[in-house]
């Protein structure tokens, strides 16, 4: 199975090959440590086809760290991560996305100078095939290919409600709606896996239940699994069909909400504190 990864084809969601319910990626015994400083040790666990898998913890417990790992930032020094069937401990972010994983970050990363549309085709050209050599000539294959993705990024403004800001500059939009356009940007890939770090933080009210509201139906409606780090704990135990949680680097619990929410040592070292 261990096919290279620079000829690994780019997957959707929906033809990855793998049922719902079976095994999507397997994180087997990963440690990453920054110099003296153990960010992640031994950590095992995996997220199936279709679900909604969250990670969750202190500050400072080797969230980011994982996703990281999971999406090409940092290469283990220990462990490995079977995705999609393809076992690998190293791997580039390029190379991440091409296999079908896609993330948003804690902090907005998106262009800000430039539109909501073209943002979103921005993550649109991962998908793109045809070369520079087309796309000058503009015309014939490359002028269709141009109007099959511009299709799937109008189909992704209406999914996501953002229609009426998609000619205005990101950088003048309001950070719950940012946040949106970078949801949407992950998924003009079309991720088989898509990474969310903390796609609340920083919200009001009405803003976490569009979110969680989004990130339910790109879950239910696209069959998009999601790996998620967030610090409320309402929205977590709401949206997640699983949790993992993380402490100083270490796993101590992993299971369904209502399991891990009456975990004494999760209540003791994350749920009985105010974050
Ligand atoms: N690039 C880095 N260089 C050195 N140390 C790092 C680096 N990134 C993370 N760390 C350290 O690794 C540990 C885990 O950090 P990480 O950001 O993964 O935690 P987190 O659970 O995501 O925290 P938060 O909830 O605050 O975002 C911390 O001690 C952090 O200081």
């Amino acid at each position: 199975m261990n096919a290279p990864l620079e000829h690994t084809e780019i997957v959707a969601a929906g033809d990855d090959g793998i049922a719902p319910g079976e095994l999507l990626m397997d994180v087997r015994n990963v440690s990453l440590r920054f110099g003296g400083v153990k960010a992640i040790t031994d950590i095992s666990f995996n997220v199936k086809k279709g679900e909604i898998r969250a990670i969750i913890g202190p500050n400072g417990a080797g969230k980011t760290s994982m996703l990281n790992v999971i999406n090409g930032f940092y290469t283990p020094q220990e462990g490995s991560i079977t995705f999609r069937g393809v076992e690998r401990r190293a791997m580039k972010p390029h190379h991440a996305v091409r296999q079908g994983i896609a993330r948003t970050f804690q902090n907005v990363a998106l262009f800000k100078g430039m539109s909501t549309l073209d943002n979103i085709m921005a993550g649109r050209s991962v998908k793109m095939h045809r070369g520079l050599g087309w796309q000058m000539l503009w015309h014939g294959p490359a002028l269709q290919e141009e109007i099959a993705h511009r299709e799937k990024v109008e189909e992704i403004i209406d999914f996501l409600e953002i229609q009426h800001i998609r000619r205005t500059p990101v950088g003048k939009l309001p950070y719950g709606l940012q946040k949106r356009v970078e949801l949407g940007r992950a998924l003009a890939m079309e991720p088989s896996l898509l990474l969310l770090d903390e796609p609340m933080a920083g919200m009001n009210l009405e803003e976490k239940e569009d979110m969680s509201r989004f990130i339910l139906d790109v879950n239910g409606q696209r069959g998009t699994t999601i790996c998620l780090i967030e610090h409320d704990m309402g929205v977590v135990m709401d949206l997640s069909d699983r949790v993992v949680v993380l402490d100083y680097g270490k796993k101590i619990a992993d299971g369904v909400p209502d399991d891990v929410k009456s975990d004494q040592q999760v209540i003791d070292a994350y749920l009985g504190v105010a974050h």
